[in-house]
């Protein structure tokens, strides 16, 4: 669309516009290193060296809902997102460096491109062949993260099982944090790291439900609870699923909800949590 004259405001040539947008560069440029004055007061009132690990999620989700929120104009929401990720991304790197484990049995290109939108090009990104290798990984660092892909299917197995010892790592997000059709990052991805004793966020809580076999009522016993099964994998104890439903169900009352369906559950373990989805038309 062509811009129509202002009668009193004469034509600004294209010198003067490109002076705007120095001048709007210059101001985001600085904003951006006031940002990083602000991150280096804030690593010493949230103790990250003693933690090891500055990962917020619940904040970090809110953050993203109040963007696409209040976005409009010219400028794509994608674009933004992803600008928005990298600066919380690597604001969280220079707090704590961090790196990315991605599971890339299902193909390293979604997993890479999940991982560069979401965390950028400073945050190291590690592939590894297998689920058991990036849950090893996380394990053994400080405050590393790994990254499984949701829409897998059973090729990886019964991932998450892993999950369910006790100090061991715990899903923490579910990205992307903004869903859409069409997104440039749109595959479904779980984050896990090492335990988050305070900064978890619990909309969404997952558990390793163990079954003797699939029941079929399971499905629309889980929906009544708004929850639902996000994976499933046969192992040598039967049926493992990974269920989701919101933080307010109690284990107890899930527990009772699918065993009255008729399922064989002989085990049900909390594996994470995560903000609730975000979703864009
Ligand atoms: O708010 C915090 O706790 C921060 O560390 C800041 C910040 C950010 O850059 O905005 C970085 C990491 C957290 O995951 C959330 C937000």
């Amino acid at each position: 669309m062509s811009e129509k004259p202002i009668p009193d405001r004469p034509v600004p040539t294209l010198a003067q516009l490109r002076q705007e947008i120095d001048r709007i560069d210059e101001a985001m440029h600085r904003l951006l290193m006031e940002r990083g004055t602000i991150i280096d007061r804030l690593i010493s009132v949230k103790k990250t060296s003693e933690s090891g690990s500055a990962f917020r999620p619940g904040r970090e989700a809110s953050m993203m809902r109040a963007l696409a929120e209040r976005h409009e104009g010219l400028l794509p929401l994608d674009t933004v997102e992803s600008i928005w990720r990298v600066i919380i991304a690597t604001f969280t790197y220079v707090q704590a460096p961090y790196s990315v484990h991605a599971d890339i049995s299902g193909g390293d290109a979604p997993m890479r491109d999940s991982a560069r939108f979401h965390f950028g090009f400073t945050v190291p990104y590690v592939s590894h062949p297998s689920a058991a290798a990036v849950i090893g990984a996380v394990a053994a660092g400080r405050g590393d993260l790994g990254i499984f892909r949701i829409d897998q299917g059973a090729s990886s197995g019964a991932w998450w099982r892993a999950l369910a010892e006790r100090d061991g790592p715990k899903i923490i997000a579910r990205l992307p944090f903004i869903e859409r059709p069409d997104h440039p990052a749109g595959t479904p991805v779980y984050v896990i790291s090492k335990p988050l004793a305070d900064a978890a966020v619990r909309d969404v809580v997952l558990y390793a439900a163990q079954f003797e076999r699939w029941h079929r009522d399971v499905a629309a016993a889980l929906a009544g609870l708004g929850g639902e099964a996000v994976a499933s994998a046969a192992d040598t104890y039967g049926l493992s699923v990974l269920v989701a439903v919101p933080g307010a169900v109690e284990p107890s009352r899930l527990h009772g909800v699918l065993t009255e369906a008729g399922a064989s559950l002989s085990q049900l373990v909390e594996v994470g949590s995560h903000a609730e989805r975000f979703r864009v038309k």
